[in-house]
């Protein structure tokens, strides 16, 4: 019995992380889908193709008995020893093309396709047939036949490219329309509810960017083309197992047995084939990403001088590519020995059986043509494992890494879940933190524990404090203590803990962390990030005005015009990102703002603007900082300290205290 557990609970989650598939009795073996996202049509798939399904949304320790069970069905084999598991994955990713919005999109390219498949199968049963009739009339030297079939021929070689060009053209096109579906799928789950930034925070998953970009097409295109392959062999199959019949059926059995034979050993020792090829692919995505963060941090490396540093892990990631390249190329030559030999059989296999029905007078030259021709099809067909099954290995792996992936971001679902609308509170059960968002710019904090994912370490007890408008709070503490945490906590990225939140509404709220995010556009594109539709509101005064606002008004100077597309991150310092940032807050007219360090880079001088700033906007603000200089600009210090205590201090006025309140 194969048993599938879906529930979103984190605990569960690590209880089970070990053991993602396993084995309680002899009969009964499991599989961990930790998934909350109960009515979603994806992992609907997923629970109805499953063999049983374990409903949680908490499972208490170790105990199996606290799960409820909804057992579907009996079967005697675990989802891993399933040959079927692989095609269950890939039911899922077809049925969403088939079965998705797209779906009349999808079954029109499939017509047509295979259409032009089937075109091109009875193109070649007609081509078998004209040869055989040519073949036969050069045999027995009968001129005006040849002459005749000759023009048949020459009629039939030309209508032919057209048909093979076209069937070309609109499997590309079938290809390219599934993969704009799938990537557009893939990409509103992943951007959505925040689970980019998830899987980025806790590494589910290896090189999602890859997936992405690579693997869908890759998965589309083979898929296409095994469609069209499988599609054409049973029908090709169909055909020339008659017409091979009928001329000598000793010849088909020879041919099945053979084929048989094939099939079983390139299956037995191609098996980790599949294996070998995922492998490859995170590995070639690995030393891509190490590739581009050189690229992205090529100022800092030059001015450590790390070259070396950087061509010994480049150097040891590609050297990993290569020796997994090396096994897969090895596992393929040795494989090849095989298939090759086997390939290279087939033009034996004929002549040895026809050839005496031939010489006894029994069959004509063209005959034997034609068997020649539909052996070969027969045998193709028969042996599409043998011939496809790098191809299919291939396939499998990205099958993997895709079906992977869609579970990783439909899984993780609660993420935000806990966030509720307006005046509504839930209270998620995975995640304990519930969120609740107020109509007014108050944030109210109750009781809030904050743990390090999948640790026990705790980084803040109990806190419970309250921000109303005009009383800026400024976080503190030594480092590592756990004040990003906090502000990512109340900023609804982190959710591991349990407490009460009450925000501002979301549209009134921004965050403005550390190192600024600089987009690839223009400074105006940058400034209305990330309400790309503001862009008539503000006119170029207004921006102007603000870039004056926040001391970069030279910036305008330089660039000339405030549309003009340039790669900011390079040509800004760190200190005019952060600036830029302000800018970014001040046009989206937050009244409420989280900032994480947000003004590190800058001196006391612009430090005091930006403060200015916020304070002339009427922006309440809760800051994350350590700096002396910092305490001017808040009313209250809450100070966070290594054992998870805190201790909130009230500063009185600006400019009243120049340091902070020590100990506890
Ligand atoms: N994604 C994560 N997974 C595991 N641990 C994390 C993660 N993010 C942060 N931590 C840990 O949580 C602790 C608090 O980190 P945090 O960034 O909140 O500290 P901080 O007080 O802001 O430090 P600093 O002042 O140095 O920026 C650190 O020990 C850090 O290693």
């Amino acid at each position: 019995m194969s048993l599938t557990f879906c529930g979103g609970s984190f605990q569960f989650k690590n209880f089970f992380y070990k053991y993602k598939r396993g084995r309680i009795s002899q009969n009964i073996s499991f599989k961990i889908l930790v998934n909350p996202c109960i009515g979603n049509s994806y992992c609907r798939h997923k629970r109805r193709t499953s063999n049983a399904l374990f409903l949680t949304s908490k499972a208490q320790n170790d105990n199996f008995q606290s799960v409820q069970t909804v057992v579907k069905g009996a079967n005697t084999r675990s989802p891993l020893q399933d040959p079927n598991s692989f095609f269950r994955k890939l039911f899922c990713l077809l049925t969403l093309f088939w079965s998705g919005k797209e779906k009349r999109k999808a079954w029109i390219w499939t017509f047509v396709t295979t259409s032009l498949a089937l075109a091109t199968t009875l193109y070649a049963v007609l081509l078998s047939f004209i040869q055989r009739f040519f073949w036969s009339a050069l045999s027995v030297k009968d001129y005006r036949r040849f002459r005749n079939f000759m023009g048949i021929y020459l009629i039939a070689v030309l209508v032919g490219p057209p048909i093979l060009v076209l069937f070309d053209w609109t499997k590309a096109r079938m290809s390219l329309a599934w993969r704009q579906f799938l990537t557009n799928f893939v990409l509103e789950k992943y951007l959505s509810d925040k689970k980019f930034y998830r899987l980025t925070f806790y590494g589910d998953i290896d090189n999602p960017d890859q997936r992405v970009a690579e693997d869908i097409r890759s998965f589309t295109d083979r898929a296409v083309n095994l469609m069209c392959v499988i599609f054409v062999a049973f029908f090709d199959l169909a055909v020339f197992s008659v017409i091979l019949f009928r001329i000598y059926p000793p010849l088909y059995w020879t041919l099945l047995a053979y084929s048989i034979f094939g099939t079983t050993v390139t299956l037995y020792f191609g098996r980790n084939l599949s294996l070998l090829n995922s492998k490859q692919l995170s590995k070639e995505a690995d030393l891509r990403f190490a590739l581009v963060r050189v690229r992205e941090n090529a100022e800092t490396i030059a001015f450590y001088r790390g070259e070396k540093r950087e061509l010994t892990t480049l150097l040891k990631l590609f050297e990993a590519t290569v020796m997994n390249m090396i096994h897969l190329l090895r596992y393929q030559r040795n494989l090849g020995f095989f298939t090759t030999g086997y390939r290279y059989l087939i033009n034996l296999l004929p002549s040895m059986v026809a050839a005496p029905i031939y010489f006894q007078g029994k069959i004509e030259l063209g005959t034997i043509s034609q068997t020649y021709f539909s052996f070969n099809h027969v045998l193709n067909d028969l042996s599409l494992i043998v011939n496809e099954f790098f191809s299919l290995s291939a396939f499998s792996a990205v099958v993997n890494r895709i079906e992977n992936f869609l579970s990783v971001i439909e899984e993780n679902k609660t993420w935000s879940s806990s966030v509720s609308s307006a005046g509504n509170s839930i209270k998620s059960e995975s995640l304990k933190i519930s969120s609740r968002t107020l109509s007014i710019p108050k944030l109210q904090v109750e009781n809030l524990t904050i743990r390090i994912p999948n640790t026990s370490r705790i980084l803040v007890r109990n806190l419970s404090f309250q921000v109303t408008p005009g009383t800026n709070y400024l976080i503190c503490g030594e480092s590592g203590v756990g004040k990003s945490s906090l502000l990512r906590t109340l900023a609804g990225l982190w959710n591991d803990g349990e407490g009460e939140i009450s925000v501002p509404p979301p549209e009134s709220t921004f965050l403005v962390p550390q190192k600024p995010y600089i987009v690839l556009g223009s400074i105006l594109e940058n400034i209305l990030y990330p309400k790309m539709e503001n862009f008539d509101t503000f006119s170029n005064q207004n921006i102007s005005r603000l870039l004056e606002e926040v001391n970069l008004s030279h910036l305008m100077e330089r660039l000339g015009d405030m549309n003009v597309y340039v790669d900011l991150s390079n040509i800004l310092s760190l200190g005019e990102q952060q600036r830029l940032a302000f800018a970014r807050l001040v046009a989206s007219k937050p009244k409420f703002v989280l900032l994480d360090e947000s003004t590190s880079a800058l001196d006391e001088d612009n430090e005091r603007v930006m403060y200015n700033l916020l304070k002339k906007h009427n922006i309440t603000f809760v800051s994350v900082g350590n700096r002396a200089s910092l305490l001017s600009y808040h009313e209250i210090v809450l100070r966070l300290f290594e054992d998870g205590s805190w201790k909130i201090e009230n500063i009185g006025k600006a400019n009243q205290v120049h340091s902070f309140p020590t100990g506890q």
